[in-house]
């Protein structure tokens, strides 16, 4: 029997390949004694330009593949290769102590990372991130080229890493990236939404499988389950291959469902959307049959920059999209920063408790010129289709009324100025804190729509770090007490005549699909890659049988007793 590492189950699929280790442990580095410094400094000259050519790629793939937010992060890199003061300290390092290129990168890069490391900041942080990303390319020029790049895959495999970087990241071809394992991250961690949207099964949150695992050798990957199998038996990979093959003919029986309605058996209609974070994720969203962009997370606007995106900048992206989606509904949220989601430049301060801090719409609100500007854009881009505002992380009534005093205003400017927009623009807001679950009757009188943050509200509810993996047993979406808060959500907005959808990541979950439906819930936003299979569920579920479902396990005492119910319905 192969030995099986249990995980988090972060993206559905099985698949079967040789493991490929990201960045192995990093490559070791001998201090030697040169008789020629000047030739060592060459050295340094050619791997530098070759590391800037592979960038100058990177960036290329990210502006193709994601768009120009991340793109700039590859921008970012190139120019710390050009930067005299690194050069510098390299240059003198291997003249001064006539020591090997090797060494003398290696230990310039580790000072400097040592010294962002110590100042304990995000910002900080984040730089020295990059400065060891910019230093192991580096190293692996001066160590006989790009062998290590995910860019050169050429057969299918499963990558094993620590964590995937963005330069890992947006070089994924699924084509090649059968499935991918990582030591570290939860379920709503970036790597795995990244594996939802691509269509790659991923188990994160592994531990230390980068210790157990070598390159070449065969993985069996269950991303639905959260099981790796190193070296499976002949049985063992007979059972995953029969279900790679099931896989494959579930997929194009799923395809068939791309322009079909998402109604229950007994007529119940609901609306199946896409979350994007940038303008280039749209056409995944179109092409998996997506009925509208039920979030568009525009924070990755502001992100991987050094300033504030333009009222310009922001209209394009927003127009951009509205104009792809045709007449279909788009929601964009409006900045969310904060938490998990650090954007250096808006001198957000250190904080013990960044998750209960300052962020997202408490930000906006503080911060009133930053928010005016992508008020504006949002509403002349609502011009171009049919986009909807939605305000993140709202807690109370008066943050809503502070919030739409702020969208009436940048309304009022506009028609004094005549530019043309959507009068009759929705207004929703996401609820994502428990308290504003709980007065959601009162909140729904504020908004034409409300929209479900799982995501969220399950760690403020059960108090869960999100992306802690040492509890994510608690990370609990289906556990009663969240489900409680949902149907007060559904209720509250119903009993007003509002609409309710989710875009947490449970709303991709087909086996919460049943129980939602029942709940009420009129539209599900999620990963490109869960739209068809969410759909399927819809199609084969009768809404009278949801509500039965829904009724008990509202019931329930566990988590565990409600995927058994969910269990029950679908055998
Ligand atoms: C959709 C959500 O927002 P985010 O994941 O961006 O915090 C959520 O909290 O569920
Ligand atoms: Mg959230």
């Amino acid at each position: 029997m192969g030995t099986v590492y249990r995980g988090v189950a972060a993206s559905d699929g099985v698949a079967v390949a040789k493991a490929w280790l990201v960045a192995p442990s990093e490559p070791s580095v001998e201090r030697v004694e040169v008789a020629d410094p000047q030739a060592e400094w060459a050295r340094v000259e050619r791997a530098i330009a070759a590391a800037k050519e592979e960038l100058a790629a990177l960036r290329q793939t990210a502006l193709d593949k994601l768009g120009e937010a991340e793109a700039q992060l590859f921008v970012a890199h190139a120019q710390m290769l050009d930067d005299p003061e690194l050069t510098g300290q390299i240059r003198q390092a291997i003249e001064a102590e006539r020591v090997n290129a090797e060494w003398a990168v290696k230990s310039v890069i580790d000072t400097l990372v040592g010294l962002f490391d110590a100042l304990d900041d995000e910002y900080m942080r984040q730089r020295a991130a990059d400065v060891r990303d910019v230093g192991s390319r580096l190293l692996r020029h001066l160590q006989g080229g790009g062998g290590a790049s995910l860019a050169d895959l050429a057969e299918p495999v499963v990558l094993v890493a620590r964590d995937l970087a963005p330069s890992d990241t947006v070089q994924l071809d699924p084509a090649f990236v059968r499935a991918f394992v990582t030591d570290i991250g939860g379920r709503t961690s970036h790597t795995a939404i990244m594996a939802r949207s691509l269509g790659i099964p991923a188990v994160v949150g592994l531990g230390d499988i980068t210790a157990h695992v070598a390159s070449g050798q065969v993985l069996a990957v269950d991303g639905s389950e959260g099981l790796v199998v190193v070296e499976p038996n002949e049985e063992e990979l007979a059972r995953f291959s029969a279900q790679v093959e099931r896989q494959q003919g579930e997929r194009s029986r799923l395809a068939a469902l791309r322009d079909a309605e998402s109604v229950t058996l007994d007529g119940r209609r609901v609306e199946i959307a896409g979350n994007i974070g940038t303008p280039a994720e749209v056409a995944q969203v179109l092409a998996q049959g997506g009925e509208g962009i039920g979030l568009f997370r525009s924070e990755f606007l502001y992100m991987n920059r050094d300033t504030a995106p333009t009222e310009e900048e922001q209209f394009a992206a927003y127009k951009e999209v509205a104009e792809a989606m045709a007449l279909r509904p788009v929601i964009v949220r409006t900045l969310d920063v904060g938490g998990d989601k650090g954007i250096p430049y808006l001198g957000l301060p250190h904080e013990d408790n960044p998750f209960l801090g300052y962020r997202a719409i408490r930000v906006c609100l503080d911060q009133k010129e930053l928010f005016a500007a992508q008020l504006r854009a949002i509403l002349r881009a609502s011009h171009y289709g049919k986009l909807r505002v939605m305000f993140p992380m709202i807690a109370t009534v008066e943050e809503v009324r502070a919030a739409k005093r702020e969208l009436e205003a940048a309304k009022q400017a506009l028609r004094e100025e005549g530019v043309p927009f959507d009068e009759d623009i929705e207004v929703g807001i996401m609820i994502e804190i428990p308290a504003a679950a709980v007065v959601a009757d009162r909140l729904a009188r504020e908004v034409d729509f409300f929209s479900i943050g799982t995501n969220d509200l399950v760690q403020y509810t059960l108090a869960c770090d999100r992306l802690n993996e040492r509890i994510s047993h608690l990370y609990q979406p289906l556990n009663p007490s969240v489900l409680r808060l949902v149907k007060m959500v559904i209720d509250g907005a119903h009993a007003e005549g509002k609409w309710v959808g989710m875009c947490g990541e449970l709303a991709g979950d087909p086996r919460a699909t049943a129980i939602l439906l029942g709940l009420g819930l009129d539209e599900f936003s999620m990963s490109a890659g869960s739209i068809l299979k969410v759909r399927d569920v819809v199609r084969n579920t009768r809404y009278e049988d949801a509500k039965a479902l829904a009724a008990r396990a509202l019931e329930a005492d566990t988590e565990a007793d409600v995927l058994r119910l969910v269990e029950g319905l679908r055998s």
